[in-house]
C-alpha cells in the first residue's frame, strides 16, 4: 500500500514534476520512511525534552468591555511569543468542525483523485486550489511528513460568491453546503482578523485601522488544510521543519491531536491544542511592518505513530504594491527604522530567493533573510 504523503510546496509546477511525484508516490511504503523524508540524526525531536505551554489568551469578547486590557495583552503576546490563542472569535464551533471534517474527506480520497489537483497551482489571477506537500525542488532539508490542500481566494475586497464558488468547486466533491460553510468560515476569519489587527494598531499607539484596513481589505487570503498521517517512525521525520510564515498573520485551527511546537529563547515548546480556539501567529510581514516590534515566531510540527492530525491555516498576507513600511509614529531617535522600505511584492521576491539559496538547510525562516533587509 502506498502512503498518503507527498512532497510539494510550489504554486508553479511543471507537468514533468507532476509525473515525478506520481512515481514517487508509487514507491512509498507504509511500513517505512523513505530516506529523503528522514531528518538528520542531530535535528530529530526528542519528545521527553519538551514542556507544554498554554499560550497567552486573547479573548475577543472583551473588545468592548476591557479594550485597554486586551490591547496590552496583545502587545505583550505579539512581542514576546509572537503567537497566542484566540477565543470568542465569532466562528461557531459547529462550523469549525464542519470545515475540519470536510478537509479530512479531501485527504481520505484516493491518491488518483488528489493528484488531479496537483497541478492546479498555475491557475491565473492567484485564485484556485491545489494539492501540495513539501518542496522537492528546493533540496534544503528532508521532506515533510505532510500533505496539504490549499485554496487561494485572492484579495478580501474582491472576494464574492462567484470566487468562493469557483475555488471550492475545483475539488469535485465540493457541494453547496461546503461552499456555504467556506463562505461563513471566511467571513468569521475576516472579522476576527480585523479585530486582531485593530488591537495590533492600538497596541503600538496607531490609528485603529492602520493595520486592519490593509489586512482585511486589500490583503490576500489563502486557506490551507494540512494533513499529517500517522507515521511508523515519528522520531525520524517532521510534519513541518522549523520555519516562520513569510506572510502577515496565520489564524490556525488545530484538531485535538497536537504536534505544533514553537521556539522561544532557543527552546522548543509544545503548543497545547484547545478546542474551539484559534492559534494565531505573527508572521514575517508583520514583523517588518511593525518595525521589528512584533515577533515572527519560529515553529515546526511533530508527528506521531498513532493518529493522523489535521490543521487549517487561514493565511493573511499583504500583496503586490501594499507597503510594509512601518508608520512614522514608530520611528524616532531611540527607535530607528529597522528595515528598508519595501512593498509586499519586493518582500516576496526576497523570500523566494532566500528559500532557494539560504545557507541553513534546516530552517525556512525570516531569520535567514531579515539581515539582508536591514535599513
Ligand atoms: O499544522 C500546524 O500546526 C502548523 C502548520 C504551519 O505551520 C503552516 O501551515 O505554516
Ligand atoms: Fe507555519
Amino acid at each position: 500500500m502506498t502512503i498518503k504523503v507527498l512532497a510539494f510546496q510550489k504554486t508553479e509546477m511543471s507537468k514533468e514534476l507532476g509525473s515525478v511525484l506520481t512515481e514517487k508516490l508509487r514507491d512509498l511504503r507504509i511500513d517505512g520512511v523513505p530516506e529523503d523524508m528522514k531528518v538528520p540524526e542531530e535535528d530529530r525531536p526528542v519528545e521527553a525534552e519538551f514542556e507544554s505551554i498554554d499560550l497567552p489568551l486573547i479573548d475577543l469578547s472583551l473588545m468592548n468591555s476591557d479594550r485597554a486590557g486586551l490591547v496590552k495583552k496583545f502587545r505583550e503576546a505579539a512581542s514576546t511569543w509572537g503567537i497566542f490563542r484566540v477565543t470568542n472569535h465569532g466562528v461557531p464551533s459547529g462550523l469549525m468542525k464542519e470545515v475540519q471534517e470536510e478537509g479530512l474527506k479531501f485527504f481520505l480520497q484516493s491518491e488518483e483523485a488528489k493528484l488531479k489537483l496537483l497541478t492546479r497551482g498555475k491557475l491565473g489571477a492567484g485564485k484556485g486550489s491545489y494539492y501540495t506537500g513539501n518542496n522537492i525542488e528546493e533540496k534544503r532539508h528532508s521532506l515533510h511528513w505532510a500533505e496539504s490542500y490549499v485554496m487561494w481566494f485572492g484579495q478580501w475586497c474582491a472576494l464574492d460568491p462567484t470566487i468562493i464558488d469557483r475555488v471550492t468547486s475545483e475539488w469535485k466533491t465540493a457541494d453547496d453546503r461546503f461552499r456555504t460553510a467556506m463562505s461563513e468560515y471566511l467571513t468569521g476569519v475576516r472579522a476576527a482578523a480585523k479585530q486582531l489587527s485593530q488591537l495590533a494598531s492600538e497596541s503600538l499607539g496607531l490609528k485603529t485601522d492602520f493595520f486592519s484596513s490593509p489586512t482585511v481589505e486589500t490583503g490576500n487570503i489563502v486557506i490551507r488544510w494540512n494533513y499529517y498521517p500517522a507515521c511508523p517512525l515519528p522520531d525520524d521525520v517532521l510534519g513541518a521543519h522549523s520555519h516562520t510564515d513569510p506572510t502577515l498573520l496565520t489564524v490556525l485551527q488545530q484538531d485535538k491531536v497536537g504536534g505544533l511546537q514553537v521556539e522561544r529563547d532557543g527552546r522548543w515548546y509544545n503548543v497545547k491544542p484547545v478546542e474551539d480556539t484559534f492559534t494565531v501567529n505573527i508572521s514575517d510581514q508583520f514583523h517588518i511592518w511593525s518595525n521589528g516590534i512584533f515577533k515572527s515566531v519560529l515553529h515546526r510540527v511533530l508527528v506521531n505513530k498513532e493518529v493522523p492530525r489535521l490543521s487549517i491555516a487561514s493565511i493573511l498576507s499583504l500583496t503586490g504594491s501594499q507597503s510594509l513600511c512601518p508608520p512614522s509614529e514608530l520611528i524616532d531617535e531611540n527607535h530607528p527604522r529597522v528595515y528598508k522600505d519595501m512593498n509586499a511584492q519586493e518582500h516576496s521576491e526576497v523570500v523566494i530567493k532566500s528559500r532557494s539559496s539560504g545557507s541553513d538547510t534546516k530552517v525556512f525562516s525570516g531569520f535567514n533573510y531579515f539581515d539582508t533587509l536591514k535599513a
